[in-house]
């Protein structure tokens, strides 16, 4: 009885396994390392190197480690790489999440989860922004993954499959006990970016509009803590596991901080006063985007432990500093 984690050396997907391996679980990561890193896979977890669309490689993983549930974070996440290569985030997120679900319905595997995202709202008129929105994703990135969830609401309509699907708002923060973080480099999320400046891998961060219509004229988005979002997804296994019945759930705080007091957060928690400038808006950046996020708490009985922006940036700092000692050590 096994869990197979796809995109486990990702990000989110590294904390998925530790929250996993603490809870005593089996687990089987594939990743194929296009952005993963194989060292940020838990020991405990058994690791293949490969591509979640192989479908011989998923039947013969299934089998041999009786995989029972699967949690699917491989995919390409850079929303403005998607507007310049729509077709090879189809491929990436929609094809290869067919071949998936495919392979658990094949195989007998009854439970899935997936990675969505608040980009399938698109601009969204709403504030917070409930599950019952309007789904108007203005980028491939988010019709990808949005095409992924009606895949999986049509398939458990006709097949003994149960799912999970949980639209992540900003997801940010590190294990707190520095197992993981957001380790690559050319990553563009605001908390990671500033984090860099801030330990002076950046020379300055930029501010990309000023001029929305938000109390300070910057974007509000809803930072929800990677750790906190992992455990939410072993409740949704558990969820499954007793029978709930599937679900599509937003998972953030219900809180929007802008840019400027993110930046004031790490500037706080770090005590470094880095250059920060005041540029344009960039493409496709909606002025706010908070969650709507009783449901979660409601369906999982999930309660947050980090909801807390300096928490949140005090272990993105701490993680940021761990990945510039590894670096030393590796010179
Ligand atoms: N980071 C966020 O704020 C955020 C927000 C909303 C949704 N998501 C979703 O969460 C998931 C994980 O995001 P992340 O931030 O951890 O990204 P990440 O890039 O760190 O992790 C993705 C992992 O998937 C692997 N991968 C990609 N394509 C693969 C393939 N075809 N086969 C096997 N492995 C493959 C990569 O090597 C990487 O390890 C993604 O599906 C993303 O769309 C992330
Ligand atoms: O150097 C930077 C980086 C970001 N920002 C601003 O900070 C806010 C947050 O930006 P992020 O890049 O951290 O996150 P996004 O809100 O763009 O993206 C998040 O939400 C998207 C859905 O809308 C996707 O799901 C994506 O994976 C997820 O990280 C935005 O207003 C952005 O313009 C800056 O001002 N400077």
């Amino acid at each position: 009885m096994a869990v197979m984690v796809t995109g486990g050396a990702g990000y989110i997907g590294s904390h998925m396994v530790l929250a996993l391996v603490d809870a005593g679980r089996d687990v089987v990561v594939l990743d194929d390392l296009r952005a993963g890193f194989r060292w940020a896979v838990h020991p405990a977890a058994a690791f293949v190197e490969g591509d979640c669309g192989d479908e011989k490689l998923l039947a013969r993983l299934i089998r041999q480690h009786g995989v029972t549930a699967i949690v699917h974070f491989a995919g390409s996440i850079v929303v403005p790489d998607s507007v310049v290569d729509p077709l090879g985030y189809y491929f990436n997120n929609t094809v290869k999440s067919r071949a998936l679900i495919g392979a658990a319905v094949e195989n007998g595997v009854r439970h899935f989860l997936f990675s969505s995202t608040a980009a399938v709202y698109g601009d969204a008129k709403e504030s917070p922004i409930p599950e019952t929105a309007r789904l108007a994703p203005v980028s491939p990135y988010g019709t990808s993954k949005l095409m992924t969830e009606f895949m999986l609401r049509d398939t458990a309509a006709a097949h003994p499959l149960r799912y999970v699907a949980l639209r992540y708002f900003n997801v940010a923060g590190a294990d707190p006990a520095r197992r993981s973080g957001q380790s690559s480099p050319r990553a563009t999320h605001l908390i990671k970016v500033a984090s860099q400046a801030a330990v002076g891998q950046r020379t300055h961060l930029d501010v990309f509009g000023t001029d929305y219509p938000t109390p300070d004229g910057t974007c509000l988005r809803d930072y929800i803590h990677v750790s906190d979002l992992a455990r939410a997804h072993v409740l949704a296994l558990d969820h499954l596991a007793a029978g709930g019945e599937s679900a599509v759930l937003n998972c953030g705080y219900g809180r929007g901080y802008s840019v400027l007091e993110v930046i004031e957060a790490v500037k706080r928690v770090s005590g470094v006063e880095f250059p920060v400038r005041l540029a344009p808006r960039r493409a496709g950046d909606p002025a706010a985007l908070v969650a709507g996020a009783d449901r979660i708490r409601a369906v999982l009985g999930w309660k947050p432990e980090h909801d807390d922006l300096d928490a949140i940036v005090a272990h993105a700092l701490a993680w940021e500093r761990s990945l510039a000692e590894r670096r030393e050590a590796a010179e």
